[in-house]
């Protein structure tokens, strides 16, 4: 909670912008405040993703003062026209910074909820607040986390209930009890130790129960979710406190328990503790503070991720990321060095690669893909098209099938028809450095501007191809300084494009990397499953 910052208002915005009159816990002076929404164009309401980002306390004595001083002026200057009015700059007194709230409580029985120190008033204090505010209820208490509360009494039941309906909207939806997976040898095994220290705090500061699951073994995630195949789930949420490998280990298990995947609407968080943390940090949890931030919250995107079919393998592969090329080659080598250097095995795995023969390999391969259809072109696409589309009838169903359970059915049948009936096209490219099809930005966990497709979102329905064609080492050497300055897409010989299925027939022994994990080069098909996970975050971080 920041103190003393300054808040620029334009004067004709005031009257929407003040929120409520409130005064501040434990102030015997009963100093007010007047309570403002920031920035005044922000749209509020929404339960899932609130997107205001400050609340700013002003003193009601600064906040008069600076009115009047300002109309004086404007009085002396009224034959001065201007385009728009001077704004006003206003001192605040405190700021409710809303990334750093982890729970917002009402009443008294929010007090004793919490565990940990609070900055709560004293029995005398408590007395003089009694006779100043007749309604008890118009108090919210807001928990840092820090573990740091303010608290703040309204006297006017409609602007409590206004910012009530903000505030309480951070708050984690639901009774919850959570299943904290802990993979105790992901990365430098720091995960118990998160746990104890950052999030369990949390989750007790929230009233959220939750119980603490250690993976004894590589086979102990599908053990745990096949024991769900004739039994209750007793859990509401999933956390995986470990790497993209962990979880990508989970959405596995899920897909492959047939009687169980009704778990894929289960939220799953991920508390990053891998060496490779891609994933969590396209859902703003780049940092094992905001991550558990997040996780304590529990809002969730409904996200998108993709089925890939090998046909050398019977069962499908669920996934976020599918890398084939000079990637699959890197991820080989790193994965010969787990046991000797496991934080830098991909930097070491990429330099061998590009060390061991003066001429970099080529990778030959057949890319067909479904371009992304916008709705409003589906009527007017030509007829070949539609009836290529026709022939995906299969598909069509199938994936009609899987969106049964999302809660925007018709708006998800209508764009999934409509992405069905867009036709296969032949990627022009066949001899490749390396391609790469994502549901999301796939951000590098360590080099924070490294995104390999800038724009993607978990929750746009749509997945992305990016695609390098062949280079010589200099070139490729570019383009990799491009790539880690997040300049990705100024590289010539990169290209992206959104996809909604794809079918790749390597024609080098190359393997592919999927989230990470590697499996030998076959034929794939790989398809969009839109909305299918509800995974915990936010998204537009910028982390
Ligand atoms: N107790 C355990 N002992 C050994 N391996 C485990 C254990 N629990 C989970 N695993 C394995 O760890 C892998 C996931 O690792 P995770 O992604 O959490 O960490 P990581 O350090 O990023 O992993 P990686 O070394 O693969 O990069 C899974 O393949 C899983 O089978």
């Amino acid at each position: 909670m920041g103190n003393f910052a300054s808040v620029l208002c334009h004067p004709e915005q005031l009257p929407s912008f003040k929120l409520a009159n409130v005064r501040k816990s434990g102030n015997k002076d009963t100093k007010s405040y007047s309570l403002f929404l920031s920035p005044p164009e922000s749209p509020f309401g929404q339960r899932d993703q609130p997107s205001f980002k400050q609340l700013f306390c002003i003193s009601d004595k600064v906040y008069q003062d600076e009115i009047d001083n300002h109309s004086e002026k404007a009085k002396s200057q009224k034959n001065i026209r201007t385009a728009r009015p001077e704004p006003i700059k206003f001192k605040c007194d405190i700021v409710i910074d809303y990334d750093s709230i982890i729970s917002v409580t009402k009443n008294d029985s929010a007090q004793s909820a919490k565990p940990m120190k609070s900055n709560s008033v004293d029995e005398r204090d408590l007395e003089e607040e009694k006779q100043t505010f007749s309604e008890k209820e118009m108090k919210l208490t807001i928990t840092y986390s820090d573990f740091k509360t303010i608290t703040l009494y309204f006297e006017d039941a409609q602007e409590f209930h206004k910012t009530e309906e903000i505030l309480m909207s951070i708050n984690s939806p639901k009774e919850r009890t959570v299943a904290i997976l802990v993979n105790p040898v992901s990365g430098k095994r720091q995960g118990k130790h998160h746990v104890k220290k950052t999030l369990v705090p949390m989750l007790l500061s929230a009233d959220i129960s939750y119980e603490i699951l250690e993976t004894d073994s590589p086979t102990y995630v599908d053990t745990w979710v096949e024991q769900f195949n004739d039994k209750l789930f007793p859990y509401t949420d999933i956390i995986c406190v470990g790497g993209d490998g962990l979880f990508f280990q989970l959405i596995n298990a899920i897909g492959r328990s047939l009687k169980r995947d009704d778990l894929f609407k289960v939220p799953i968080g991920i508390l990053p503790c891998g060496t490779q943390n891609a994933i969590v940090c396209d859902l703003g949890g780049r940092k094992v503070r905001d991550a558990c931030i997040n996780i304590v919250r529990g809002h969730t995107i409904p996200s998108d991720i993709m089925r890939i079919n090998f046909e050398k393998q019977d069962e499908p592969i669920y996934a976020t990321s599918l890398l084939w090329g000079i990637t699959g080659e890197i991820a080989t080598k790193a994965e010969k060095l787990r046991g000797l250097c496991k934080s830098a095995k991909y930097a070491i795995g990429g330099t061998l690669t590009f060390l061991s023969s003066c001429r970099l390999k080529h990778y030959k391969c057949k890319v067909e893909y479904k371009p992304m259809v916008p709705l409003g072109d589906s009527e007017n696409r030509d007829e070949d098209h539609k009836e290529e589309g026709h022939k995906e009838e299969d598909h069509k169903e199938d994936r009609i099938v899987e969106s049964e359970n999302h809660s925007h059915l018709e708006e998800q049948r209508s764009k999934i028809r409509c992405i069905s009936e867009s036709a296969w096209s032949t990627f022009d490219l066949d001899d490749f450095c390396f391609f790469g099809i994502v549901t999301h930005e796939a951000r590098n966990s360590k080099k924070k501007k490294e995104v390999f497709m800038p724009g993607a979102r978990f929750d746009d329905k749509r997945m992305y191809m990016g695609s390098l064609a062949k280079l010589g080492k200099i070139k490729l050497l570019q383009f990799l300084c491009k790539h880690s300055a997040g300049n990705i897409m100024d590289c010539k010989r990169f290209s992206g494009t959104e996809v909604s299925e794809v079918r790749i027939a390597p024609r080098n022994d190359c393997p592919y990397n999927v989230d990470g994990e590697l499996f030998p080069s076959d034929k794939a098909h790989i398809e969009l499953l839109p909305s299918h996970l509800n995974l915990i975050g936010k998204i537009h971080c910028n982390k």
